[in-house]
């Protein structure tokens, strides 16, 4: 047969669309010619396999034209992925290995020069993709891909480490004394059994902080209702190591967020074995462009705040990013979804995170500070506080201070409370959230917040006064009023009281400028 088709797949966001490489082989002028929007990396494609099956002993068929098309032509497709695949196909149309055989597998895989395989990224993505689609198919991936592709519940996967491994399982009837099988090892080929991974996440534990309760405090409501908090304070006054400890204050992660945050982490090429069912804390720096931060691109990938998924997205310096991509967090924060669109296509990715900020409150970073007098003007202030527009502080739920701690404290004072301990509240709370409403607190949207945060009337009223004397928009009012109903769930209480809210407002009321 002179026309060969194999099954692989690209990757778009989280999803997996199918890829049929099509391979024709003529008779003409010898030439090896690829077509279907391939990046210059699929391009090279053809110089790797061409020597990958001369050196494993295989046939390249050097008089022919050999045309390989990547279809659907308009997907964009890079990497060294589809050389496994296209290296298949040859063997399939010159007749090598048995091409009705093929039907049923998806291939995947980098070709070296000598014919081993090397991992992909994204693995983990386009098998989880597979089974949200509930696509049945056995997928034939390169060592280090397998392994992550095989941790999906169900998946059928095949770990292969060289070209010979994968044509021995392919062979035409009478076909194996032809390969020169010297490559090929015995357990080359097997099919991976999911292993579920120990899901016990190690976090650095809060204990480790000494003093500090109100920033503790906030941590805590941050984590019983998901939502976003910014820290402000001086130099070296801890709010690193807070926000280091934030993820451990979270529940454990299911099994779907596990997934889902590693299929991330395997699509930008950093996943790790060791971080399973880890909340992940992404800590971009304050250089970052908007593109680094939301995703970008072409074909897109996904941003830190992607890789925060499920996690924590931790910016320290907070005034310091550029504003275009402090700007660009505004959607996310809203949705828990990012869309990059190209020319090309559009992707999505997801970015469920929760955000904890860090900045200075001035430019040396001392105003206010009991320790040292603050050298800014009053002007220098203002600009400092200002580059973070309204709009994006509106969003923050929580503002709180992180005062410098004295000396006295942080040498004598005994370790503060574990980890371990703020978790059961967390998970007592969440858990009240969920079995009201089926979402956490900072989620409520519209109608719903009326209805389930079950406002006492002096409540009400207080919260009138407050939003008005404070000059409060709408939304900052929501946010102040789904953070209280946070503080009545950590305290067991049914109904959001006036003690409640009170907490919640003095959390909107830190941002100040020098004359305050
Ligand atoms: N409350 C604390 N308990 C124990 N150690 C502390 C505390 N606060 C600060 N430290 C010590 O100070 C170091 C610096 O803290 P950290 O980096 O968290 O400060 P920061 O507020 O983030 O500073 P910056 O604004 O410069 O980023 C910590 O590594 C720790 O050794």
């Amino acid at each position: 047969m002179s026309l060969a088709l194999v099954q692989s797949r690209a990757l778009l966001g989280l999803e997996a669309p199918s890829v049929t490489v099509e391979v024709h082989l003529a008779n003409g002028l010898p030439s090896f010619t690829l077509v279907g929007l391939a990046d210059v990396e699929v391009k090279e494609a053809r110089e790797r396999v061409r020597s990958a099956l001369q050196n494993a002993g295989l046939e390249f068929p050097h008089n022919k034209r050999i045309t390989v098309n990547l279809a659907p032509a308009d997907l964009p497709k890079d990497s060294g992925r589809f050389d496994l695949p296209i290296a298949l196909g040859i063997l399939a149309a010159s007749g090598q290995i048995d091409a009705s055989r093929l039907a049923g597998h998806e291939f995947a895989g980098e070709l070296s020069l000598s014919g081993q395989l090397r991992p992909v990224r994204g693995a983990l993505a386009t098998s989880l993709a597979l089974r949200a689609h509930q696509v049945a198919v056995r997928l034939v991936l390169p060592p280090g891909s397998a392994e992550e592709a095989a941790l999906v519940p169900g998946a059928q996967v095949y770990r292969a480490r060289h070209l010979l491994d994968v044509v021995r399982q392919f062979l035409p009837a009478g076909g194996q004394e032809s390969i020169d099988d010297t490559a090929a090892t015995d357990e080359g080929w097997c099919l991976l059994q999911p292993a579920p991974l120990a899901t016990q996440a190690v976090y650095a534990d809060l204990s480790d902080v000494k003093g500090q309760a109100a920033a503790k405090r906030a941590l805590e409501i941050a984590a019983a209702g998901g939502h976003s908090l910014l820290m402000m304070g001086p130099p070296g006054s801890g709010k690193s190591m807070l926000a280091q400890r934030f993820a451990g204050l979270l529940p454990a992660m299911t099994m779907e967020e596990a997934l889902e945050s590693a299929a991330v982490a395997s699509l930008a090429g950093r996943f790790a074995a060791g971080q399973w069912a880890q909340r992940p804390t992404s800590q971009p720096h304050h250089t970052a462009s908007a593109v680094a931060l939301v995703g970008g691109g072409s074909p897109p990938q996904p941003g830190e705040i992607s890789l925060a998924h499920h996690g924590v997205l931790f910016l320290d310096e907070l005034p310091e990013f550029p504003r275009a991509a402090l700007e660009a967090l505004r959607e996310p924060l809203e949705t828990g979804r990012i869309t990059i669109a190209r020319a090309a296509r559009r992707a999505e990715f997801p970015a469920c995170f929760q955000m904890v900020a860090a900045m200075n409150p001035c430019p040396c970073g001392f105003l206010g500070s009991a320790q040292r007098a603050c050298r800014c003007t009053p002007d220098q202030v203002a600009r400092y506080q200002g580059k973070l527009s309204g709009p994006l502080l509106d969003r923050i739920d929580l503002h709180v201070e992180v005062p410098a701690l004295p000396p006295t404290d942080l040498l004598d004072a005994p370790p503060g409370e574990a980890s371990a301990a703020v978790r059961e509240r967390v998970d007592r709370a969440r858990l009240a959230a969920i079995t009201r409403q089926g979402k956490t607190n900072q989620a409520l949207q519209g109608q719903e917040i009326d209805t389930h945060t079950a406002l006492e009337p002096a409540a009400t009223q207080f919260l009138q006064t407050a939003a008005a004397r404070l000059g409060w928009s709408a939304r900052s009012t929501h946010r102040t009023l789904k953070v209280a109903r946070t503080i009545a769930d950590l305290a067991g209480a049914a109904s959001t009281q006036v003690a409640h809210v009170a907490e919640a407002v003095q959390y909107r009321r830190v941002l100040r400028g020098p004359a305050a």
